[in-house]
């Protein structure tokens, strides 16, 4: 109704007289002038009232004069307005005055923010044509909304803030340990804390001195049983411990010893120590460590890794007795996929005593994660039992720590991860679940960028560290060449006790035909091709030196402990850089001095050798 009012009177504005929109036009200059004036001299303290009315009386007489014309002309005219129309159009008009000036004086400081934004270019002529247009568009588009309207930039090029990872302090400030072995040695006296039985028993197996990774970690996992031992009190919870060592510096003993003496003091025999291991030697090769310090303890150890089978390793694990089932096990050494069949398919099997989840070869076991078996024995250890009223110190998993369920007692969960090459990665990390976690590490660098050949682990090695007793060579050779440089290692150069890695159980079956084959030498294959009896019984008769040489898959690359290998070859370049740091760890351990050969193909050395030497 209001568009249709405006339309007309502006129709009958065009329609009237050519000095009747003069006079307006002058009307409006002369009330735009006035308010200009009005502005400046409004401190000089000009009064308004006096203008405005003249500018009645200047009206009073034209209306006075449009009376006094004769009848004649007036019908002339299609209709005339009375004052109050006009002086509310002026106003109007005014207004318009006003909000065009308002419009102006926004371009103009738009146009100076952008002077200021923008840097001055050198443009060429059809640019600033361009330009121009643009800056008309942009204008008539401005002038067209109204002073409050929001006006939409973008056009200028912004600085993309670039978003730095930043590792939790944990991770980027960790506990450093020693790389060198030999001279920082601890003596085992001077370790807080230490069983007088243990240490006896370390005297016995001739071990006088900690290695560094030992004399730190030992006294920090003895630390959280004192505060409450096998009881969380008050909300108390120890700390989760990652250790991250070079390979062959100790890591077993850093975690068997305190565990043991941890349990040293237990009355019933309940599951509280469970290793969990990626492979069924390095279980069973733990089992034997832990074997040599439970001795004579009443402390039972128990392994679960497929080596027998699983009706005799449920036998191993519970008894059952008329009062119901008793554990076997005070120590539960295991691969995770029998671990997780005992937990579901043996009755009377249970982790609610869990105190210790110790997982070795942690990077390993965090890829082996899709398998489950992490959320498996959590769910096993927090499980309510029918009899949990008849259980003193009933669990609870609680997702907020609050001073209500803070106050009650229970066994505390702690998580103790251990490997050469633990991933820095909180992402893969964060999977564990571990409680405010304690890092400690021989690495002193600050872990490097990802790259887009390997987005999961950085390329360097300059993440973990080599053993100091270690010299690595590469080989520069073509696919014909590589076994006869073998064989010159093995039967011109006499090396013993050499252990060879290729990339696949193929591989290594065909390399230990051609060898055997060529003959002057003793060699043996291990792989998955041989069944459990046959790989123990090759690698003791490896141990014992009667092999000059073992070829294997990377079955033994992870972990294996096997005393006098002085001399590791990669017949077969393996893919990954941590791959490459746990086969060549299979010598240099303890200190002592090893060597390690890798053959690369001449398209391998370019890639591979600026990894290996970061
Ligand atoms: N304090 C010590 N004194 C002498 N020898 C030791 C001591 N601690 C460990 N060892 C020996 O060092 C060798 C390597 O130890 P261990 O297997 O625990 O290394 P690791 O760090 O677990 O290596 P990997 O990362 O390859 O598994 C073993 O033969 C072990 O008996």
């Amino acid at each position: 109704m209001s568009l249709f009012v405006i339309n007309r009177y502006l129709g009958d504005e065009v329609d009237s007289s050519e000095d009747r929109s003069k006079a307006l036009l002058e009307k409006l200059h002369q009330q735009v002038r006035n308010r200009q004036l009005e502005f400046q001299d409004k401190k000089k303290g000009v009064n308004e009232g006096i203008r405005s009315s003249n500018e009645e009386e200047e009206d009073d007489t034209k209306t006075r004069n449009h009376k006094e014309e004769p009848e004649s002309k007036r019908k002339g005219k299609k209709r005339k307005k009375s004052l109050p129309d006009i002086t509310a159009e002026l106003k109007k008009s005014s207004d318009d005055v006003e909000l065009k000036e308002s419009i102006e004086t926004e371009e103009v400081k738009v146009k100076k923010q952008r002077k200021k934004k923008i840097p001055k270019v050198s443009v060429t002529p059809g640019e600033r044509k361009e330009d121009a247009k643009v800056e008309e568009r942009s204008s008539a588009h401005k002038s067209s909304s109204g002073p409050n309207s929001l006006l939409l930039g973008g056009f200028e090029a912004k600085p993309v803030l670039k978003v730095m990872p930043v590792l939790p302090q944990w991770l980027a400030k960790p506990s450093l340990v020693h790389r060198e072995i030999k001279q920082n040695l601890v003596s085992i006296h001077d370790v807080p804390g230490l069983h007088r039985r243990l240490a006896n028993k370390l005297e016995a197996n001739k071990m006088n001195s900690f290695f560094p990774v030992q004399a730190e970690v030992i006294p920090a996992i003895l630390e959280s049983c004192t505060h409450g031992f096998l009881l969380g009190q008050g909300g108390y919870r120890p700390s989760d411990i990652c250790v991250s060592a070079p390979t062959g510096s100790g890591k077993t003993l850093a975690f068997v010893l305190p565990i043991v003496q941890a349990l040293l003091q237990r009355v019933v025999c309940e599951v509280r120590a469970l290793v969990v291991l990626p492979t069924k030697e390095l279980a069973q090769q733990v089992c034997k460590v832990f074997n040599i310090y439970v001795d004579g303890s009443g402390l039972k150890v128990v392994l679960v890794a497929g080596h027998k089978s699983f009706a005799k390793e449920q036998e191993s694990l519970v008894v059952r007795k008329l009062s119901g089932s008793c554990s076997l096990a005070d120590i539960l050494v295991c691969t995770p996929g029998r671990l997780v069949d005992h937990i579901q398919q043996t009755e009377g099997f249970t982790l609610r005593h869990l105190r210790f989840l110790v997982i070795d070869e942690a990077d390993r076991m965090i890829d082996s994660m899709n398998q489950d078996w992490l959320p498996h024995v959590t769910k096993a250890v927090f499980k309510v039992h029918s009899d949990a009223h008849s259980m003193l110190f009933a669990r609870k998993d609680h997702a907020v720590v609050t001073v209500a369920n803070s106050s009650q007692y229970q066994i505390p969960l702690q998580k103790l991860l251990f490997s050469a090459t633990l991933t820095h990665n909180p992402e893969k990390l964060q999977q564990l679940g571990l409680y405010q976690p304690r890092l400690f590490s021989s690495i002193h660098k600050q872990p490097q960028k990802k790259t887009a050949e390997n987005p999961e682990e950085p390329l360097s090695s300059g993440n973990f560290s080599l053993p100091e007793g270690l010299t690595h060579y590469y080989i520069p050779c073509n696919l014909n060449s590589k076994p006869l440089i073998l064989l010159h290692f093995l039967l011109t150069l006499r090396f013993s006790r050499v252990l060879c890695f290729a990339n696949s159980r193929e591989s290594s079956h065909r390399l230990f035909l051609l060898v055997k084959l060529f003959g002057g030498t003793t060699v043996a294959e291990f792989s998955s091709r041989l069944s459990p009896g046959e790989r123990k019984k090759t690698l003791k008769e490896f141990e014992q030196g009667k092999l000059q040489l073992l070829i294997s898959t990377d079955a033994t690359a992870r972990g294996i402990d096997i005393k006098g290998v002085k001399c590791v070859i990669n017949f077969d370049a393996p893919q990954f850089i941590r791959t490459y740091i746990h086969r060549v760890g299979r010598t240099a351990r303890a200190g002592k001095a090893g060597l390690a050969f890798t053959m690369l193909l001449k398209i391998q050395v370019c890639f591979s050798v600026s990894i290996i030497c970061q």
